[in-house]
C-alpha cells in the first residue's frame, strides 16, 4: 500500500528472535509495514543499508529533576540526551525533583512540565515514602509506571527511607492495586553504621566509601524485601543491583515463584573501584562500583539472560556537588544516560560477544514487558509506535563533552571510545536525533 509517512530501506532489524534485513514503512506515527522492497511512496524515503536499525530503548530509571530542581538536569536537556543516545522512552524517578512526586498534585505538575518539554515518550514512578501509604491508590489512578522505595537513606531530605512496616503494608497495597514496587535495597542500618565508622576513624577515600556500602549490604535489603514481597504477593523490581550475588539471590527467587525482576546499569558493567579512584566523585554512586571481577560476572549474567532491564539510573547534579567535596559529601549519582547503549555495544557486543539480540532484550524488549507497555514499544513490529534507533555498528568515536546534551557536561565516560554509534533516533515516526543525512552519508 502506497503513501507512507517515512520508508526507511534496506537496515538490519534486530529483535529478540534474530537479524533480518528488511524495508520499514511507518504510517501516523506507527509502523504499517516491514517487508522487502516496500512498493509505495513516503513524504521520506532512508537509505538505511548497512545499518541497524533497534527498537527504541526504554530507560527504567532516569533522575530529571523537574519541576524544582531543574538546574541539576531537566526534562528538557535530559530528554534530548536520551535521544541522542537511541532512547525513546523514559521513567522518570520520584525524587530529586522538589516537590518530590510522592501525591497527585506532583504528580500533575511533573505531568505538565515532562508534556511540554520532553521531546520523546515518558511514564512517571511515584514515590512511596513512610508518609503517602494513603496517596498510592490516587497515585496509582494518575498513571504511575509503578511506586519506588528506599531502603536506605536517598540522599534528599524530602524522600525519606521506608523502615520494614511501611515497605510491608506498602507492598499489601500496591499488591491490591496490580502494580509494582521498585526498590532501591541497601541496608540502611549497615551503610549507615559502617559509613559513620569510616568517618569516625578518617578513612575518607574512594575505597572506604566503596566498603562502606558493601554487597552484603545489597544482600540483606534484597533478601528482606523478596520476603516481603513473597508474603504480599507483591510484584517487585530491584533496582540497580551492582554484583552477580545479589542478581543470582534474585534468580534463586524467581525459582521459587516470587515476581520479581532485576536492573543493573551500564556503570556496574563498565567501570570499577579504580576507575572511581581515578575519576574521583563524577564516578561516585549508590551502591558503589564494585572491582573488574564483579563486571565480568556481571556481563556473564547478562549473557545467561538472568538481568532482566538495564536502565542508566542518569543522576546528575551541577558540577558544585561532586567536584571539591569529600567522597562521602559528594552527590552520589552517575550521568549517563546518553551512553547507556555506546556501554552495551562496546563492553557487550564488540569485548564480551554478547549479541545485539541479548542487549536488546535488556534494553527494550524487557523493560516494555515489564511493565506493560509491549502493546505499544519494545520491539520492531506491525502496529507498534515508530520508535526507533539507528545505528553503525562499524563507526567509532571518543566521547567529548561537547557531545554531551545533559545540562552539565561531565560524565565519566568522556573520554572512551566507543565502537557503535547512534546516527538517527525516531520517536512516534519523527527524527529527535540526528539527520537523515547522516544516515545515508555512513554508506559512503
Ligand atoms: N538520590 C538519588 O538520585 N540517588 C540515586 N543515586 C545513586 N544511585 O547513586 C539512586 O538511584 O539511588
Ligand atoms: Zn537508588
Ligand atoms: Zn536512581
Amino acid at each position: 500500500m502506497s503513501g507512507y509517512d517515512k520508508i526507511i530501506r534496506n537496515g538490519l532489524i534486530v529483535s529478540e528472535d534474530g537479524i533480518r534485513k528488511s524495508d520499514i514503512g511507518i504510517r501516523d506515527r506507527t509502523i504499517a509495514e516491514i517487508a522487502d522492497g516496500i512498493v509505495g511512496t513516503a513524504a521520506e524515503e532512508i537509505n538505511a543499508e548497512g545499518l541497524h536499525i533497534l527498537p527504541g530503548l526504554i530507560d527504567t530509571h532516569v533522575h530529571f529533576n523537574e519541576p524544582g530542581r531543574g538546574e541539576w538536569e531537566g526534562l528538557e536537556t535530559g530528554s534530548q540526551s536520551l535521544a541522542a543516545g537511541g532512547v525513546t522512552t523514559f521513567f522518570d524517578m520520584p525524587l530529586n525533583s522538589t516537590p518530590p512526586t510522592t501525591t497527585p498534585a506532583a504528580f500533575d505538575l511533573k505531568k505538565n512540565a515532562a508534556d511540554r518539554k520532553s521531546i520523546i515518550d515518558y511514564r512517571l514512578w511515584g514515590g512511596m515514602v513512610p508518609e503517602n501509604l494513603d496517596e498510592l491508590e490516587e497515585l496509582h489512578k494518575r498513571g504511575v509506571i509503578g511506586f519506588k522505595a528506599f531502603m536506605s537513606n536517598s540522599g534528599i531530605e524530602d524522600f525519606g527511607y521506608s523502615e520494614d512496616v511501611t515497605l510491608f503494608q506498602g507492598m499489601q497495597q500496591i499488591a491490591r492495586m496490580g502494580s509494582i514496587l521498585a526498590v532501591h535495597a541497601e541496608s540502611n542500618l549497615i551503610t549507615q553504621q559502617l559509613s559513620d565508622h569510616m568517618k569516625q576513624n578518617g578513612r575518607l577515600n574512594v575505597r572506604d566509601y566503596c566498603d562502606s556500602r558493601p554487597v552484603l549490604s545489597e544482600m540483606e535489603a534484597v533478601s528482606r524485601i523478596l520476603a516481603y514481597a513473597d508474603a504480599a504477593k507483591c510484584r517487585l523490581h530491584i533496582v540497580h543491583a551492582s554484583s552477580c550475588e545479589v542478581v543470582s539471590l534474585i534468580s534463586d527467587a524467581k525459582k521459587r515463584g516470587i515476581d520479581v525482576t532485576v536492573e543493573t546499569c551500564p556503570h556496574y558493567l563498565s567501570l570499577t573501584v579504580s576507575d572511581f579512584e581515578e575519576l574521583g566523585p563524577i564516578a561516585k554512586c549508590a551502591p558503589p562500583l564494585r572491582d573488574q571481577e564483579h563486571v565480568e560476572s556481571l556481563w556473564n549474567l547478562v549473557k545467561l539472560g538472568e538481568v532482566d532491564i538495564i536502565g542508566s539510573d542518569h543522576s546528575p547534579s551541577p558540577l558544585h556537588f561532586k567536584k571539591g567535596k569529600g567522597i562521602f559529601e559528594a552527590w552520589g549519582g552517575i550521568s549517563g544516560a546518553q551512553s547507556t547503549l555506546n556501554v552495551l555495544l562496546e563492553e557487550g557486543y564488540w569485548k564480551r560477544g554478547v549479541p545485539l539480540e541479548k542487549i536488546i532484550k535488556t534494553a527494550c524488549v524487557n523493560p516494555a514487558k515489564r511493565f506493560g507497555l509491549d502493546k505499544t514499544k519494545g520491539s520492531i513490529s506491525i502496529g507498534k509506535d515508530a520508535d526507533l534507533a539507528i545505528i553503525d555498528l562499524k563507526q567509532s568515536f571518543t566521547l567529548k563533552e561537547s557531545d554531551l546534551r545533559y545540562r552539565h557536561k561531565y560524565s565519566p565516560y568522556v573520554g572512551r571510545t566507543f565502537r557503535g554509534k547512534v546516527l538517527l533516533t525516531i520517536s512516534n515516526g519523527n527524527i529527535v536525533f540526528g539527520e537523515k543525512k547522516a544516515a545515508n552519508e555512513a554508506l559512503s
